[in-house]
């Protein structure tokens, strides 16, 4: 749909379009939006359509190209179907979003956010001390071996890529011992008995923007703008502009691991932030709250304190 429908028919009348990837995980994102946006403007469901688009990521399932691409590549189309006119909104995992934004688009609000933590999957026990020494890990994740390195350096860490099922199935059949995925992840799949243990915030942050479901628009587009606002949690927004400034404070050397968690907490938004070597020896922490209108200034301050400390800069960030 267009601006130019919208103007002709109001928002209340004009339909909808989300545009969005074809994978499961990515369909039920889409659904809970459109659920929600029918039940808050109250119309009916079949005025909101639903676009799957196919992206660079999901041809290309190979950590170096994916890596060289970066993020990008999972909204790449997407991003160009918004800015054609042909969906009026996209919906994301707000995980899978370059904190840079083709120009004349950005994230207009966030469904409130699902749990954070990551979910460790085993073949057999029921903790990471179960595991036996060497035993053979496999994640696509950067950010999870290196924690997990750090935690467990005995283990035998490999690339496993592919989507929720194929990982778990690649557990089930004996190729790897345990893997690890999102807990939001697992849970919109229906799948979140095969979590074997939940990792605490304390020893395993998650990503920037784990958990939350990220919609994106066009900036000229208030009607569209005005029926997000009536389905976006305050607080998801909140936290996620300190942890995508924090990001984007780092951001440059994508091989990096990086995890990044804020919360708000009364009046204050808190943000805990990490950046590890890839074999997990070295670390650099944050741990920094500011007032909730300062979100954004807490992200970057953090982001660029941890990029100014000894380790990090050992790191070569
Ligand atoms: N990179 C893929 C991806 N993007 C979002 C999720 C899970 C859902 C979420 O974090 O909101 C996943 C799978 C995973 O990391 O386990």
């Amino acid at each position: 749909m267009t601006q130019a429908s919208f103007a002709a028919t109001g928002p209340q009348t004009a339909r909808l379009a989300i545009g969005t990837r074809g994978s499961p995980l990515a369909l039920w994102q889409a659904n809970a939006v459109r659920d929600a946006l029918a039940a808050a403007l109250d119309r009916p469901l079949e005025s909101i359509e639903i676009r799957v688009i196919r992206t660079s990521g999901d041809r290309i399932q190979d950590r170096a190209l994916s890596e060289a691409g970066g993020k990008g590549l999972f909204t790449k189309e997407i991003e160009e179907a918004l800015l054609a006119g042909t969906i009026d909104l996209a919906v994301h995992s707000a995980k899978d979003v370059s904190t840079i934004l083709p120009d004349g688009l950005h994230l207009a609000g966030f469904l409130p956010r699902a749990d954070v933590r990551d979910a460790l999957i085993l073949r057999e026990g029921a903790g990471l001390s179960d595991l036996p020494t060497g035993a053979r890990v496999g994640t696509a994740s950067l950010r999870r071996e290196a924690q997990l390195r750090r935690l467990r350096p005995d283990l035998d860490v490999s690339l496993l890529r592919g989507n929720v099922h194929t990982r778990l199935a690649k557990v089930r059949e004996g190729a790897f011992d345990a893997t690890l995925l999102a807990l939001a992840g697992l849970t919109r799949l229906g799948l979140a008995a095969a979590a074997s243990a939940v990792l605490d915030i304390d020893a395993f942050l998650p990503a920037v923007g784990q958990g939350a479901v990220a919609i994106e628009t066009r900036k000229d587009d208030p009607p569209t703008e005005a029926a997000i606002a009536a389905i976006a949690c305050r607080a998801t927004g909140i936290a996620l502009a300190a942890e995508r400034a924090f990001l984007a404070a780092l951001d440059g050397s994508c091989r990096t691991p990086i995890a990044g968690l804020a919360t708000v907490e009364g009046d204050d938004v808190r943000l805990r932030g990490l950046v590890l070597s890839p074999d997990g020896r070295s670390a650099a922490e944050s741990d920094a709250r500011a007032p909730i209108a300062d979100a954004v200034r807490l992200g970057t301050e953090s982001g660029a304190e941890l990029r100014g400390s000894a380790p990090a800069r050992a790191l070569g960030l």
